[in-house]
């Protein structure tokens, strides 16, 4: 019953998985009827041993791998023809390998964060628009990159540097839900605190639902509003980092402070 029918719309989720299966050509059941939710401001955590399917699970919400059975919606519109092109407009990414374009400048790799908006002559021509630049400047100074780093070019930064245009390239798009792939895989500890940081500061300042994988439990714990471990393409727990620790003793798997999860 819908008393409250605002009330009710605004707690929809972002993410919405619903019995979304996933099989390679071979017959390779990556992911079994998953259900997941990820609401608006949430940052949820995926850990799982290789070849759980976390990169299958990101790589479908991302209309990448197609759907065997079930459906997924990003902001109530469906990963899927007609409607898959919306969808990923709705969608930023962030890539293990940063993903950035390494001859154009750290300013013009952000800008191609809202390329899909812009007629294609600007593209071509990288004209972009006033206020698209002070926007992609204006970012750039929240993940921390000063005046002088935006204009050079990307292959000149640093890992933990180049992390930090991938966040804010993801964030020009002003996506409802950001998906990121192992964003620290390569990056040290202490670098790799501040991207899980820049995350989910971009989910509690803006809103936006973050699901990132991660192979490092303590992060996950340290960071994450909700973790979701994965096990043969299937959810094994989902729930807040505070219940991981009994659910691992209950499984019999000896928690881990680091590494692989
Ligand atoms: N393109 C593909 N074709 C066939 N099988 C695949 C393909 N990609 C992945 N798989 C299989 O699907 C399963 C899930 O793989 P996936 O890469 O999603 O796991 P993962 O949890 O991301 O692993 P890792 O942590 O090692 O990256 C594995 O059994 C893998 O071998």
């Amino acid at each position: 019953m819908t008393d409250e029918p605002a009330l009710e719309s605004a707690a929809l989720p972002v993410l919405c998985l619903e019995n979304t299966s996933a099989v390679y050509a071979g017959g390779v059941v990556a992911l079994s009827r998953f259900n997941l939710e990820v609401q608006a401001g949430e940052f949820c955590v995926i850990l799982g041993p290789s070849g759980s399917g976390k990169s299958t699970l990101l790589r479908l919400i991302s209309g990448l791998v197609p759907t065997s059975s079930g459906t997924v919606t990003i902001g109530g519109i469906k990963m899927a023809p007609p409607t898959r092109r919306k969808a990923r407009q709705r969608l930023g990414m962030v890539h293990q390998d940063h993903g950035l374009i390494d001859r154009l400048s750290v300013l013009d790799n952000v800008m191609a964060g809202c390329a899909g908006s812009l007629p294609f002559w600007r593209l071509m021509l990288r004209m972009y628009p006033r206020p698209v630049v002070d926007a992609a400047c204006q970012l750039l100074d929240e993940v921390g990159l000063t005046e002088a780093q935006a204009n050079r070019r990307a292959r000149e930064l640093s890992g933990g540097q180049r992390q930090r245009v991938g966040i804010a390239r993801a964030l020009m798009g002003t996506p409802l839900l950001i998906l990121a792939d192992e964003p620290v895989a390569s990056l040290d500890p202490q670098t790799s605190r501040i991207i899980l940081a820049l995350l989910r500061r971009a989910a509690k300042d803006r809103g936006i639902a973050v699901l990132c994988s991660l192979h490092q439990m303590d992060l996950a714990r340290e960071f994450a509003d909700r973790i979701v471990v994965m096990r043969n393409g299937r959810p094994v727990f989902n729930d807040c980092p505070a219940e991981l620790s009994g659910f691992l003793e209950r499984s019999a798997i000896p928690p881990k402070r680091s590494g692989a999860a």
